[in-house]
């Protein structure tokens, strides 16, 4: 694979996502960041982005919820480069019908290569880097050599 820069804004597109069990831990999170998470555009799986707008009154772009679509339309967004950090709080002691859309995104996310953290250990260590507020290159596959490859 040959990789190509593409460089993350200062302030970040950040998607946040919870599992139910979850919500609470990340509703209390985003309050302890609040100030922090103001900085930064805010997307969110359905019922995850609808409490956590009125947990910190912030607007949230809230897309489908997770077990109808939202995690495969927060992998499509990752995809096409409209998201830049994810913080995924998902439940390692529970299943979820959608388990294979929550692999899916969680894969999208290592493709492309986007600071991505899945408990809140190394979301505190995101949030803490000085990458969160400047603008920041990271690589990511280059898509155009990667077909040219493919239909040479
Ligand atoms: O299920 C989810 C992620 O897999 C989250 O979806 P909701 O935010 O709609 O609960």
């Amino acid at each position: 694979m040959n990789y190509c820069k593409r460089t993350l804004p200062k302030r970040k597109r950040m998607a946040l996502v919870a599992h139910d069990n979850m919500k609470a831990d990340l509703m209390a999170w985003a309050k302890e960041k609040k100030t922090q998470l103001e900085q930064h555009e805010l997307y969110a799986t359905g019922t995850t982005g609808t409490l956590l707008s009125t947990c910190i009154e912030q607007p949230v772009h809230c897309l489908y919820s997770g077990p109808m679509g939202g995690d495969q339309q927060l992998g499509a967004l990752i995809t096409e480069g409209k998201i830049d950090v994810l913080i995924f709080f998902w439940d390692p002691l529970d299943s979820v019908p959608h388990d294979p859309d929550v692999k899916a995104l969680l894969r999208l996310a290592a493709v492309w290569n986007i600071p991505s953290a899945t408990n809140k250990a190394s979301a505190n260590f995101l949030m803490e880097s000085a990458s969160m507020n400047q603008t920041v290159e990271i690589e990511i596959p280059d898509y155009q050599s990667y077909m040219e490859k493919r239909v040479p």
